[in-house]
């Protein structure tokens, strides 16, 4: 009998490509073939890949032809309600907001009442506009949205922002947030039992590289009658490993933190006499 393989489909070209394949790749999954190929096997792994375009996604995704996906959030927003949302994947972050001309005096979105709106994602736009009570002229457009009020197209834009440059670009500012977006793992609702069995594995990988992602290894030395204090700083992953150094009275800690937590605590941890710190990037996290 055949071997069951799960199907994922992964952006063909684009800004979720580089990163989909790199967390596969820190997840032990080795694909064999190049992008040219559309199809691609794991040779260490049951999983089949698709190269596929991001907007088909949640189509194929629906129809159960592939039975997961990465893909960013703010096209299962737009296009995939019925799809199942899985993990975050922490990349590709952006927002889908509504800009309007720098000389534009917004006060509030009832300034756009009546107004014309270019925008590829109309769903979202949509129900936005809607929750607000604004109703407003849409023109759907696939690409290049931000030109539009500066072609006499549009009054405003709904797209993707992420460092603003291109808003900046084409003297538009950003107004409202409609949603916050980053890669996710989508799943088919028609995904079988044998092939969730495949997905639970390839999850529990991802989550084991996400976990490291965000976490580090620190080490430190410290006297040990600040011991007590610097534990406090420290939520480890049970608790500190102490062992004592050659020098008597001090002790080197070593613990896992969230990388944001340590920038928080790091001057506290110096204030309460921490020394010789040592930051080192963990590669899998299981917990
Ligand atoms: N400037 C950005 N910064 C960060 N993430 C972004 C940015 N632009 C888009 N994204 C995210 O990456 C996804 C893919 O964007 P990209 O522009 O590569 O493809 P696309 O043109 O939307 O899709 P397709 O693959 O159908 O051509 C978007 O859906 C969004 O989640
Ligand atoms: O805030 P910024 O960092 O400038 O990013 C936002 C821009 O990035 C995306 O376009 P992309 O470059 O993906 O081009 P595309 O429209 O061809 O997909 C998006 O549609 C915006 O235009
Ligand atoms: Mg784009």
């Amino acid at each position: 009998m055949k071997k069951e393989k799960l199907r994922i489909a992964v952006q063909k070209s684009g800004r979720l490509f580089e990163d989909s394949l790199k967390i596969l790749k820190d997840a032990g999954i080795s694909i064999d073939n190049g992008k040219e190929q559309l199809k691609a096997s794991s040779g260490n792994f049951p999983l089949e890949v698709m190269y596929l375009r991001n907007g088909d996604i949640p189509q194929y995704l629906r129809d159960g032809v592939v039975d997961v996906a990465i893909i960013g959030e703010n096209i299962l927003v737009e296009k995939g309600q019925d799809i199942i949302r899985g993990e975050k994947l922490g990349f590709s972050k952006c927002r889908v907001s509504l800009a309007v001309p720098k000389t534009f005096k917004y006060s509030g979105i009832k300034d756009l009442d009546g107004l014309k709106i270019a925008t590829s994602y109309p769903n979202t736009l949509n129900n936005y506009l809607e929750e607000n009570g604004i109703s407003a002229e849409l023109h759907i457009i696939n690409g290049s949205v931000e030109i539009a009020p500066n072609i006499g197209l549009a009054d405003a834009i709904c797209d993707i922002v992420s460092s603003g440059s291109t808003l900046f670009k084409n003297n538009l500012k950003e107004v409202e947030v409609m949603l916050k977006s980053e890669a996710v793992l989508a799943i088919s609702p028609e995904i079988s039992d044998s092939r969730k069995e495949i997905l639970e594995k390839l999850q529990f990988r991802l989550k084991s590289v996400l976990n490291a992602r965000t976490s580090k290894y620190i080490l430190l030395n410290a006297p040990n009658d600040k011991l007590p204090e610097i534990f406090k700083l420290l939520p480890g992953m049970r608790s500190p490993t102490v062992l004592p150094l050659a020098e008597e009275g001090w002790s080197s800690v070593h613990t896992v933190i969230n990388e944001e937590r340590f920038w928080e605590v790091i001057d506290e941890l110096k204030q309460n006499g921490a020394e010789g710190i040592l930051v080192a990037p963990i590669e899998k996290m299981v917990i």
